[in-house]
């Protein structure tokens, strides 16, 4: 399921299957319906044995799958409730069929009459809306939301959300009044963006991707999920250390030099040939204390930095890490006009807050910037503004956006950092690295693991990687290598924790 569709993608994958004959809308509704029916049994063996279910059942056709769902519980001999929102006359066709269907069958109440409704569900059917959100709940609807959440809270009651969490949008993850969090959430064909950003993996749950027997081929503008590099793309094949090129990490003064080290491991772990750590002068003895593989090379000041940089072999720099904003600030246009690879992260981003154009000036396209949220919005406050903004009607603006506009008008590669990592290239391709579901690491929350990042990535550019592919296949890696380590984890164990990944790799 490597790649997520958005709800227009979706919704055009859906209509052209129809148009062209392949299947009919009834068709997929019923499928999909029965896909959440067999994922809950299969989630839950216990609930085979039937009991009471509430089925909410909203507007469209999200609602249609609910009638559809009620239908099928019923056949199992589940007592089965229907509370619906709006009038039932007014549902689109393959919605309004199923709700006929239904009503010959059970009750259906309005959603209206759930305070009052007594008993203590077994399982709870979110299928108020799906896909076609486009604005916050009413404040009735989050009401019903949050009642029915408590009947949950309190027994051993199991809530499924069909397609996504009712209220959460699925092309950004972003909270529109979802007040019921599900235990599992079934969604069709593909995930969708909104399933990985922001709020979506705390709100749904599990995940389970259901097919429903669409084709799609949305384009190279699609947004993939990381995944497993084959083997043959992280290992060495032979050659010298001079073929797998030669990273230089600039280093702040004395007593900074860890985060630079840090980064400077991860380069040479991820199989670069070489590592040089540019230090100031005077710290150069404690750096030389704690460095053996990683090469030494005073670098007083920008001068002296474009003399090394005479040296072609080094292929990609990295520059940020324990950097100081003075240091950075003179050591950024000398690096830039070198036209390498190039790595920027923490100070020589945040050394350009208050001033972006002073560095997107001189940004080329094998750059590749790493801001955490905070870095993110000193160099793009307009974008940072909108993601914090209440969302206006249709999708809300997503961190999906933000790293794509951001790359866009930095003409380079942007790594938006997070348990829900976007990255994203100037010409729209972007890449999600998400580490949540069965991929969480929440210890990778710990001081040094974006400066291992940051030498991930500079390593992979020296070995030749194009800037958006060595972002994306460096940040899956951290996250392997975080989950490989589990709980205790601390950046200095990264690097150590990535020969395992490797070995792992398969052809
Ligand atoms: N895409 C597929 O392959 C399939 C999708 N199915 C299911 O259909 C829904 C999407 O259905 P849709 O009718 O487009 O939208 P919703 O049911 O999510 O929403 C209904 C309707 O409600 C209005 N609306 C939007 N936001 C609000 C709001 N905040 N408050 C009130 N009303 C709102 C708006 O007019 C919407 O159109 C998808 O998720 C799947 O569950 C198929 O059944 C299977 C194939
Ligand atoms: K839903």
């Amino acid at each position: 399921m490597d790649q997520l569709l958005t709800s227009a993608q979706i919704r055009a994958t859906e209509t052209a299957a129809m148009a062209a004959g392949d299947v009919t809308g009834l068709d997929l509704m019923e499928r999909a319906g029965a896909g959440v029916v067999d994922a809950v049994f299969s989630t839950w063996p216990g609930l085979k044995a039937g009991g009471e279910a509430w089925v909410l059942a909203g507007p469209g056709n999200n609602g249609g799958d609910g009638y559809v769902i009620a239908r099928l519980l019923d056949g199992r001999g589940w007592r089965v409730t229907v509370f619906a929102l709006g009038d039932p006359a007014r549902l689109p066709p393959d919605a309004s069929a199923n709700h006929a269907r239904w009503a010959e069958l059970g009750e259906t109440r309005t959603l209206a009459a759930l305070p009052e409704a007594t008993g203590q569900p077994a399982l709870i059917v979110d299928a108020l809306f799906g896909t076609g959100l486009t604005r916050d709940l009413p404040d009735e609807v989050r009401r019903a939301l949050a009642g029915v959440a408590e009947v949950a809270r309190d027994g051993a009651t199991r809530v499924v959300a069909v397609d996504i969490p009712s209220g959460l949008c699925a092309d950004s993850g972003r909270r529109r009044g979802c007040d019921l969090p599900a235990d599992l959430t079934v969604t069709f064909h593909s995930a969708k963006p909104g399933h990985f950003l922001a709020d979506g993996p705390e709100i749904c749950g599990a995940l389970r991707v259901v097919d429903i027997g669409l084709r799609s081929d949305p384009g190279p503008e699609v947004l993939r999920l990381t995944s497993a590099p084959p083997r043959r793309v992280v290992h060495k094949s032979g050659g010298h250390k001079y073929n797998h090129g030669h990273v230089l990490v600039l280093a702040g003064g004395p007593g900074r030099g860890g985060a630079a080290r840090l980064a400077a491991r991860a380069a040479l772990r991820v199989g670069a040939g070489l590592v040089t750590l540019g230090p100031t002068p005077d710290a150069l003895g404690e750096n030389a204390a704690r460095l053996d593989a990683v090469m030494l090379a005073p670098v007083a000041d920008a001068p002296v930095l474009a003399r090394i940089l005479d040296d072609s072999r080094l292929n990609a720099l990295c520059l940020g890490p324990g950097l100081g904003h003075e240091r950075a600030r003179d050591l950024v246009p000398v690096v830039l006009a070198a036209r390498r690879a190039t790595l920027l992260d923490a100070d020589a981003l945040s050394a350009y807050s208050g001033t972006p154009s002073a560095l997107f000036d001189h940004l080329h396209p094998a750059c590749v910037l790493t801001p955490h949220d905070g870095e993110f919005a000193w160099l793009f406050p307009d974008l940072a503004d909108r993601l914090a903004a209440p969302p206006g009607d249709g999708a809300a603006f997503s961190r999906l956006d933000a790293a794509r506009a951001a790359a866009r008008r930095a003409g380079c590669t942007v790594l938006l950092k997070g348990p829900d990592t976007v990255i994203a290239a100037p010409d729209g391709r972007a890449v999600l690295n998400a580490a949540s579901y069965e991929r969480a690491a929440p210890w990778l929350a710990t001081a040094g693991a974006g400066d291992v990042l940051a030498g991930l990535i500079a390593g992979l550019l020296a070995r030749g990687l194009a800037p958006v592919n060595a972002a994306a296949l460096a940040a899956w890696l951290h996250v392997e290598a975080a989950r490989g380590f589990g709980p205790g984890l601390i950046a200095e164990d990264l690097p150590e924790a990535l020969p395992g990944v490797l070995r792992g790799l398969k052809d």
